[in-house]
């Protein structure tokens, strides 16, 4: 493309839009650089094209919007940016929302679930995807038919059903839906800690309680199952247990001393669905994503009157931010 523009300039200088650099190296430089110049281009347009095709990964979240910019949808695509993996999006539902909490929840149409669906999968190569807020049954049996229709596995379901202070967020017929139709399709499941009480119908106040949990919802069908801790206490908080049928983990890292824990589990999920679609095994991508949460909570935002974000882009914070004072 680039090559034919170049050569219709080059014959037709009147017609192209063409940069004050280009005209200089057309007087100065004679044909001979024009047509490396050309070539060049396409060797460049080339490259990108199988760049294109073979190499970007690429990720898609099917969530709600956080009008805070903290959770859901926002923080999966600054996540999926991070780990430079391209970012595609299923929106569920619109909350109205900030550091304090939600105000009001509109639903995305089914119909509207399923066109963004087969619109990004029809064009693109999809590595992972992960699911957040889905919202009300309906939107859950959606997806679930739509992954099921595609052939689609490499899913990680983070079952948003009750916030992290225990609050339901979706209706019984909701969760019962979750449970029985999306789980079972999930490669990974990341439930927190009220999440995994209802899945794994019991009560969590210890770890043998996370382990005991975990083995009981891989029962239902998902392939691998990480009960995370921060809705525990004390250490417990940075504790996350993995079970995969096989291997019973405990993933511990450092308590980070915050209030400001708004999108810890998007971001997490988002984080595993990253590594997944780079290629990396279950684990590696969980062990990774675990690590990822832990540093953005570091440099967690200290905004808006409540609950703040975590720091996604850590990396440049560090750099370029510090002086702001802005960190938890
Ligand atoms: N204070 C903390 N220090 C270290 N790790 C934490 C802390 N709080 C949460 N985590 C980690 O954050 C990840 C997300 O877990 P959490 O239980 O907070 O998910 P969640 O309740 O789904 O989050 P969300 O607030 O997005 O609803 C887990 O790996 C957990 O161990
Ligand atoms: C949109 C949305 N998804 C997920 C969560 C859970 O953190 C939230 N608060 N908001």
């Amino acid at each position: 493309m680039f090559g034919k523009h170049l050569l219709g300039w080059a014959f037709n200088p009147q017609k192209c839009d063409n940069t004050f650099a280009d005209w200089y190296y057309f007087c100065e430089l004679g044909w001979a650089k024009i047509w490396a110049k050309q070539n060049l281009f396409l060797e460049l347009t080339h490259i990108m094209t199988n760049f294109h095709s073979s190499q970007i990964p690429i990720a898609m979240t099917i969530a709600g919007s956080d009008s805070g910019g903290g959770a859901g949808i926002q923080a999966d695509l600054r996540t999926f940016a991070f780990h430079c993996v391209h970012g595609t999006n299923v929106l569920t539902c619109i909350t109205a929302q900030n550091t304090q909490g939600v105000t009001r929840v509109d639903a995305m149409s089914p119909e509207s679930v399923t066109a963004q669906f087969e619109s990004v999968m029809i064009d693109m190569r999809i590595g992972a995807i992960k699911t957040g807020m889905l919202l009300n049954q309906e939107i859950i049996k959606t997806v679930a038919k739509k992954l099921v229709a595609f052939g689609f596995g490499n899913v990680v379901v983070d079952p948003v059903m009750v916030s992290r202070t225990g609050a339901q967020l979706i209706d019984d017929e909701a969760i019962k839906t979750m449970r029985d139709v999306l789980i079972p399709l999930a490669a990974i499941s990341t439930p927190n800690r009220y999440e995994a009480q209802i899945l794994a119908n019991m009560d969590i106040h210890t770890l043998e309680d996370m382990q005991t949990a975990a083995q009981n919802i891989y029962k239902l069908g998902t392939r691998s199952v990480l009960v995370k801790g921060g809705g525990m206490t004390g250490d417990l908080k940075a504790v996350d247990v993995w079970f995969d049928g096989d291997r019973l983990e405990v993933l511990q890292t450092e308590v980070i001393d915050t209030n400001h824990t708004h999108g810890t589990g998007c971001t997490l999920s988002a984080a595993i669905a990253a590594n997944l679609a780079l290629g990396k095994p279950r684990f590696q991508a969980v062990q990774e994503a675990k690590n990822y949460v832990t540093e953005a909570l570091k440099y967690a935002l200290a905004i808006g009157k409540g609950q703040g974000p975590v720091g996604h882009f850590f990396r440049q914070f560090k750099d370029e931010m510090q002086h702001l004072e802005i960190f938890a």
